[in-house]
């Protein structure tokens, strides 16, 4: 049996005037409201006469829950992020913490809700997006990506199905892993699968998993990965290449929520939240027939479009000291000259921020320590006048001394394997032969 615990109007005002700027409330066992703290009134917008023994009140004004301000006699005590509205429509990001309470007969009685503005919290898990500060790993000041950050939060109080839309390497798997990150799911499997890396034979099979004998060569079972992923998330990269013959037995999951392995006898629940990915325009490929309409609307619930780096240019200087910082691992991470930063600016970054990465490690590894120059950057920076002053006013002497350590900087960097080094530094086999052999 539960405890019973007697929250009286009083006791509720004291815990108010002990968190005067959390809303604190309490509602009988027909969640109809029973207290509404001032801080209340401030938090929500809402004076306490208009509230005062309403019951369900403001489903409407709860983005991500059924009522805003309810306590059900299963709450957990743990808190929960939602956005709510105020009385003058504006969203408010809140966590709510509600306890139970029940009768000396073990009844449900009604309960607390807590409410405190979410960016306040001393124990946010730096999750709150803040402006140039990284959010779950990803680093803008762009307006759009700022407006994905907000739209994680929010999509995260939900199970709906995700669609991220954006070009390679702009962070859609990040993306899929904030909001796992974020949700209620998080502590569960994270499950990634990229749907155009694999045989579409053996795609079906990924999926939903296979019995033992199922096919030939099937000589054990296999768990698939929306089995992998139950309690947890599901990121479907690339969901644009899956054949049209599996899309229509995926629909079939979503729309019944169940599965059956490949050649299995049992159903199992598909206990999963599903979010998707592809660098295609969806519609169109629904246009022309090379994806189904209904699986699109499905899956196309909650869109989240990311901008390629060309289009937030400047994003690049902040992106790059970050990216430099988090290879320094905590050491000094090297500075970028102005030139090689105008060379970065200029550039169009089809592989868009995993591009940079690489190009940033390359160079890091090219200027050996020292500030990054233009000429620490691949082939392809030094392709414009201004490059080729810059290559031109280098000394020779400098440039031999710079080719030596460059060399073995990339040697050791491929543990020893001269076939990878020579293939990172553009070289042949031999030239990085003779090359050593005159340093020595
Ligand atoms: N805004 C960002 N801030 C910091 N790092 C980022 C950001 N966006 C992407 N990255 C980094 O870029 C790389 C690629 O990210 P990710 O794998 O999420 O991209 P993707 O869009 O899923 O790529 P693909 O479609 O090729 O699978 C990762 O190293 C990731 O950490």
């Amino acid at each position: 049996m539960k405890h019973p615990i007697i929250m009286s109007t009083p006791l509720a005002a004291q815990i108010a005037q002990l968190m005067p700027d959390a809303a604190v409330i309490t509602v009988n066992r027909d969640c109809s409201v029973q207290y509404w703290s001032p801080g209340a009134e401030k938090l929500l917008g809402f004076p306490a006469e208009d509230v005062m023994n309403q019951a369900g009140l403001y489903g409407e004004h709860c983005d991500s829950c059924q009522a805003a301000y309810e306590v059900t006699a299963n709450d957990k005590p743990e808190g929960r992020i939602l956005t709510l509205h105020t009385a003058g429509g504006q969203p408010r990001v809140v966590k709510k913490y509600t306890m139970p309470l029940f009768d000396t007969e073990g009844r449900f009685d009604g309960g607390i809700a807590v409410l405190i503005a979410y960016p306040s919290m001393p124990t946010v898990e730096t999750a709150f997006p803040v402006p140039g500060k990284p959010y779950h790993g990803m680093i803008s000041h762009d307006p759009l990506m700022q407006n994905v950050f907000a739209m994680i939060s929010r999509v995260a109080q939900t199970d709906l199905p995700v669609l991220v839309r954006g070009e390679s390497g702009t962070g859609k798997e990040l993306v899929a892993r904030a909001i796992h990150e974020e949700s209620a799911r998080k502590g569960q499997a994270f499950v990634a699968i990229n749907c155009a890396a694999l045989n579409p034979n053996i795609l079906e099979s990924e999926l939903f998993g296979h019995a033992k004998g199922a096919f030939t060569g099937a000589i054990r079972q296999h768990i698939g990965v929306f089995e992998q992923a139950r309690g947890g998330t599901l990121f479907l990269d690339e969901i644009a290449e899956i054949p049209l013959d599996l899309q229509a037995k995926l629909l079939r999951v979503l729309e019944t929520g169940e599965f059956t392995p490949l050649g299995g006898e049992r159903r199992l629940i598909a206990d999963v939240r599903i979010i998707t990915a592809t660098h295609r325009a969806l519609r169109e490929e629904a246009k022309s027939g090379r994806f189904r309409h209904d699986l699109l609307y499905r899956l196309r619930v909650i869109p989240i479009f990311l901008p390629p780096l060309r289009e937030r240019r400047h994003d690049i200087p902040l992106l790059a000291k970050h990216l430099l910082q988090e290879q320094a691992h905590g050491a000094a991470s090297p500075q970028i000259n102005h030139e090689a930063m105008q060379q970065l600016m200029q550039y169009d970054w089809p592989g868009n921020v995993r591009e940079l990465r690489n190009v940033l490690s390359y160079a890091w590894l090219m200027a050996n320590n020292s500030v990054i120059e233009l000429q620490h950057l691949p082939s392809e920076f030094m392709h414009t006048e201004a490059a080729s002053h810059i290559q031109h006013t280098t000394s020779a002497s400098k440039r031999r001394q710079w080719d030596v350590d460059e060399i073995q900087a990339v040697i050791a960097r491929h543990h020893g394997n001269l076939t990878q080094a020579a293939q990172t530094l553009g070289i042949s086999r031999t030239t990085l032969w003779r090359k050593l052999k005159n340093a020595g």
